[in-house]
């Protein structure tokens, strides 16, 4: 089985791209769908009527399909008024086919990508304090190549193509300088933000941070939460609460305090808006207690805009057929994977489901909204007690928690009163401890399982543990929340990363997979994403400080055995296997870690893992460095299925377990590349663990020769090249069946060395 996902990438490593219609099928063809349109939503229910509002017009354009990416038409600005591009639309005939909605969007909609330029960055230092901590000269060099991108990704609003009444776009205009992720993502990201945030600060750049918390406060104040995304049409939903982890990052690097006066307020008005519209109470079936919770929870009958035909597919193709009610709740279910940010996984499935890579089956059972995550209310417990611990250091505790209108967005899904939204501006410290406390106690009644050493998102609907296991179940030591049978008792400690200790050994990759079930949904296996690898290491450290006299181990990997029982929620035998093809002559584990305590030894690995994936796949992509790195030969670039002419050397936004240099796949758009928190958690890594970082060794490069005669060969991505021939470092592969195949090893590391 191939799961290495590396045959469908598309890059746009230059950020600004304009896509042109592309139909796939006759252009008398009708467009499918017409007649049944979605109810209007309430994010478009002020008459507005735009264009990425899913009616009558998105739809038809999203299913006629002339795009292959339904997040293109929705970020392509109109080129006249609203009302002459809805009038040129109604005045299409009845029935429309994909011609005419392709001349319609040709003649009516411009290049999407332009309403944000690229800004040269002011006062970049090319030699921040960061590369001092570096001992490989390799990384130290490659680090500071990624410090350098930043430039690809910081853009500003272009004020000239801002829509008023002359056109209408989705984009939503910001005041301040933005770092956006990269690719399709051409605007801001609320969760995202919180790992680019730790780049700039990590690369000095320290009024980019300050114009990325600006932006934060803005979208507080505007619409009192902080939207999914800078378009209009994710003005639905919120990400991952992480404004106060930015605020107190920023704080605690720049000593800068004087942006409290206007943070915290806003802070305030965020954490009430997520009191009143996500927070609920329940009563604990462990302990009967009544417990603070909150959930994702999405009010939406429609397809999202920009996943729309993905969205229309999962819900009208289902069997037996939904009815509407049905279908408004699955939409409902689809934004709300959206707001998880895990958009989207098997965490959020009625019965997950395994080894399968259809992606409808599942996302026709998820059942977020009744889910309990446990990052989630890990997360509002350690914000609370930041925001708390800010005002305090702000000493002025009669600064009010409301001194903005918390927005009216109306998708007030409250069901419960709970400890929410009272005395905050009177007593704001002692509020949010309290605050902080309850979500605490809560995750630790609801989410710690003591039998299995993890924590577990919490189901309202069989009023049980999840048995998924997930990185998620890491936040909460990151977030400070340490069950007592951790404190001090390494027995006990290692009984929690038993799962990760095996998964060091059984993978190649990064070890934080986001889980162990094969789903064909990005948030699954074989993905590991650069958020988990920060969050995993920040718990690691955790247990440090709660064991500080913690062993070492001659050896961290562990076999399935050793797990704690059940903590996987897998049996061995259903755990995809490690492709011998893709480990190469990466070492499992590195001398650099041993005879470290544990906790610090763990970190060790896990960085050196992603350290190298992010170096590895960076480099089969094209990437060189001056005197000390010369660039794949196109032969084997070729072979990578992963690179395009002139390419050099890209950032993938997410990476496979199972294979250093491959990006991961998966879910409902290519992978993407810039990017903006695989670059912030590479250069927190280089800062924080570089002095333990060994030279990276990236795995050999798999490539079948099908002819024999030296004038051509065929690598395993179909690609033909003339001229190539074996080189140095081959080996016979087993697979070569016929007379005339054989699998070969291409060496796809040539670092010089010294002999
Ligand atoms: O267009 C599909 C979805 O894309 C986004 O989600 C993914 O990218 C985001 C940006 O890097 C990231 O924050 C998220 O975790 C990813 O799953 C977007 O956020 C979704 O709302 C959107 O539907």
């Amino acid at each position: 089985q191939n799961i290495t996902q590396t045959s469908s990438f598309s890059f746009s490593a230059t950020p600004v791209s304009t896509a042109s219609p592309s139909p796939t099928v006759p252009l008398d063809t009708p467009v499918v769908g017409q007649g049944e349109y979605p109810p209007l939503q309430y994010l478009c229910d002020d008459g507005g009527n735009a264009t990425y509002c899913p009616t009558e017009l998105l739809q038809d354009v999203q299913l006629s399909r002339i795009f292959p990416d339904s997040k293109t038409f929705v970020d392509k600005p109109t080129n006249g008024s609203l009302n002459d591009t809805l009038s040129a639309y109604a005045a299409l005939p009845a029935n429309v086919t994909v011609g005419d909605i392709e001349t319609f969007v040709e003649q009516h909609f411009t290049g999407e990508g332009q309403d944000l330029y690229q800004v040269p960055i002011e006062g970049f230092n090319s030699s921040p304090a960061l590369l001092d901590n570096i001992s490989d000269p390799l990384y130290k060099a490659w680090t500071s190549i990624v410090n350098g991108y930043w430039t690809l990704l910081i853009r500003e609003t272009n004020q000239s193509s801002i829509c008023t009444d002359q056109c209408d776009s989705s984009l939503i205009p910001l005041n301040h300088t933005v770092v956006v992720p990269g690719g399709r993502y051409r605007e801001i990201y609320y969760w995202d933000s919180r790992w680019i945030i730790e780049g700039l600060l990590k690369s000095e750049l320290y009024d980019y941070a300050w114009d990325l918390l600006q932006n934060m406060m803005d979208f507080i104040d505007t619409y009192g939460y902080i939207p999914n995304g800078g378009r209009q049409y994710y003005l639905n939903r919120s990400q991952p609460p992480m404004f106060i982890q930015m605020l107190d990052a920023y704080i605690k690097v720049t000593g800068n305090t004087t942006i409290l006066d206007r943070a915290l307020p806003l802070a305030s008005a965020e954490m009430e808006w997520w009191a009143t519209n996500r927070t609920f109470t329940i009563t604990s079936p462990f302990t009967n207690k009544t417990l603070t919770v909150a959930h994702y929870a999405v009010n939406n009958t429609a397809p999202r805009p920009e996943g729309y035909v993905e969205d229309f597919e999962t819900v009208m193709g289902a069997s037996p057929a939904l009815n509407e009610t049905a279908r408004g709740e699955l939409y409902s279910e689809l934004a709300t994977g959206a707001e998880s940010g895990w958009d989207y996984s098997s965490r959020w499935c009625k019965q997950p489901l395994l080894n399968t890579s259809d992606n409808d089956p599942a996302l026709r059972t998820l059942n977020i909204k009744a889910i309990i995550p446990v990052d989630l209310i890990s997360l509002l417990s350690g914000d609370h007690a930041l925001l708390a611990d800010l005002y305090e250091l702000h000493g002025n505790s009669s600064i009010s928690g409301n001194s903005t209108d918390s927005g009216s967005n109306g998708n007030s899904t409250t069901t419960g009163g709970g400890q929410t939204g009272n005395s905050s501006s009177s007593d704001p410290v002692s509020y949010h401890r309290q605050m902080a406390q309850a979500f605490s106690e809560s995750v630790l009644d609801l989410c710690w399982d003591p039998a299995k050493s993890w924590f577990y998102d919490f189901n309202t609907t069989s009023m049980t543990r999840s048995n998924v296991y997930t990185p998620a179940g890491a936040w909460p030591l990151w977030q400070n929340i340490t069950p007592s049978e951790l404190e001090g008792n390494e027995t006990a400690a290692l009984d929690f990363v038993s799962g990760a200790r095996f998964l060091l050994g059984k993978y190649s990759g990064i070890p934080t997979v986001a889980s162990v079930l094969l789903t064909g949904l990005q948030w699954d296996f074989p993905n590991a994403w650069p958020p988990h690898l920060h969050t995993t290491i920040k718990a690691f450290e955790t247990l440090g400080r709660l064991l500080p006299n913690a062993t070492t181990l001659s050896n961290l990997t562990i076999p399935f055995s050793e797990v704690a029982s059940g903590q996987l929620g897998v049996t061995e035998g259903d755990l995809q296997p490690q492709p011998a093809s893709t480990i190469g002559n990466v070492s499992l584990e590195v001398q650099e870690a041993q005879g470290k305590p544990w906790p610090l030894a763990l970190s060790i690995e896990f960085a050196n893992r992603y350290m190298g994936a992010a170096f590895c796949s960076w480099y089969s992509t094209g990437g060189a460095i001056d005197g000390l790195l010369t660039q794949l030969p196109l032969s084997e670039l070729n072979a990578t299925g992963t690179y395009t002419a002139g390419q050099s050397g890209v950032m993938f936004e997410k990476f496979n377990s199972t294979d250093t240099d491959a990006a991961g796949g998966g879910g409902e758009y290519n992978v993407q590349v810039g990017f903006g928190w695989t670059n912030g958690v590479v250069l927190w890594l280089a800062d924080e663990y570089g002095q333990y970082l060994p030279q990276p060794t990236c795995p050999m490069i798999p490539i079948i020769e099908v002819t024999g005669n030296g004038n051509s060969s065929t690598y395993s991505n179909g690609t033909t090249v003339s001229g190539t021939g074996p080189i140095s470092n081959t080996t016979a592969g087993g697979n070569g069946t016929s007379s005339q195949t054989q699998t070969q090893l291409f060496a796809g590391f040539r670092i010089p060395r010294p002999e």
